[in-house]
């Protein structure tokens, strides 16, 4: 488990990180969202004995890693956001170059190499030069070098920034299946990205974090009032008499679409989900629903509120509960 205790970094006048505090559990995928400058590769470079703090603890299973960097980045693999590259040597000199420096036995480093070359899908090149490598590969030897002695905790910074979508959607596979042994905490400043991978989400905003939870429930905190769209052949007063007596409904809007068909907005009162019982109640009157969807509050929305306004919602700050988040990794 990571613990991040009141972190701070200046840099001469300017407050970088402002007192962060958070903690990771391990056997999660974290995402560290925030926009440009926010404090995202500070935070990351001093979890990681990088960079040393102004003030503040960061302890990793109970080490911390300000007084003991050493033996703290012993679980701790990072990919920076400039991973740091050889490029005059072959990938498979360099992953060798970083096995020694890692301390791991020299029995096992060809074994380690070999398997971490075709987990991440450079063992076919690994005896051409890293400079002759595209950005993509180039990653990937850097997200190698991360994995090499399988630490607890891997830490990747902007993982996928210069990879085209292909790239991108292979990184993030191999981030979940990482995900099935390790710690895993990425940051982006791209949501779906975010989005897609991550069991928790801490966003940050001008070195503070702002929120922090799982992504359903950032958006349900922020949600006011979600809607259900449906679309049906009944004409609109059949469409309030069926709602007529459904529950946790607050407002209904409807209008006739090009085709003819009924289109409606479903409001429902403030914390309800009553997708079942709309459904239900066409069925019931044996009214056929030819669309149903929710319309609400997206972890964009959220995103956008949270790191432009300089007002942060109280709820997102005490609503922090890390015991309740659970992930089935048989899912990845
Ligand atoms: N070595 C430095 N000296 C002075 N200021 C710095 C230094 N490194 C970062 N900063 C400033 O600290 C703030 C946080 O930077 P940081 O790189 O941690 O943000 P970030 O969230 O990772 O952004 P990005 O997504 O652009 O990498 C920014 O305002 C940045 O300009």
């Amino acid at each position: 488990m990571i613990e991040v205790r009141n972190l701070v970094k200046k840099y001469g006048t300017h407050l970088a990180v402002d007192h962060l505090d958070f903690k990771i559990e391990s056997g999660r995928i974290y995402g560290f969202l925030g926009p440009n400058g926010a404090g995202k590769s500070t935070t990351m470079n001093i979890m990681t004995g990088y960079l040393g703090a102004t003030e503040g603890e960061v302890l990793i299973d109970g080490q911390d890693i300000l007084k003991e960097p050493e033996e703290a980045k012993k679980h701790i693999g990072y990919l920076p956001e400039q991973p740091p590259l050889y490029v005059d040597m072959t990938v498979r000199e360099y992953l060798e170059f970083v096995a020694e420096l890692k301390g791991i036995a020299r029995a096992k480093r060809e074994e380690e190499i070999t398997e971490i070359e075709k987990m991440v899908k450079i063992w076919e090149v690994e005896n051409r030069l890293i400079k002759n490598l595209s950005k993509g590969y180039r990653q990937r030897v850097g997200l190698a070098q991360a994995i090499l002695g399988f630490p607890e905790i891997i830490i990747l910074d902007e993982p996928s920034v210069g990879l085209d979508p292909k790239q991108i959607i292979e990184i993030r596979d191999l981030i979940r299946k990482l995900a099935k042994k390790h710690t895993v905490i990425l940051s982006s400043h791209i949501l779906a990205e975010v989005r897609e991978v991550c069991d928790y989400i801490l966003i940050i905003s001008k070195g503070k974090l702002v929120a922090s939870d799982t992504p359903e429930n950032l958006e349900k905190m922020l949600g006011e009032n979600n809607a259900i769209e449906i679309e049906t052949g009944a004409s609109p007063s059949e469409v309030r008499l069926i709602l007529k007596n459904v529950p946790g409904i607050e407002a209904i809007q409807t209008q006739i679409n090009g085709e003819g068909m009924t289109w409606a907005k479903i409001t429902e009162k403030k914390g309800e989900d009553a997708r079942e019982r709309v459904f239900m109640a066409f069925a019931a009157a044996k009214t056929p629903l030819l669309t149903l969807k929710t319309t609400g509050t997206t972890l964009e929305d959220v995103f956008m509120e949270l790191t432009q306004s300089d007002t942060v919602p109280e709820a997102f700050i005490s609503k922090t509960k890390w015991e309740e988040v659970g992930r089935d990794a048989g899912d990845l």
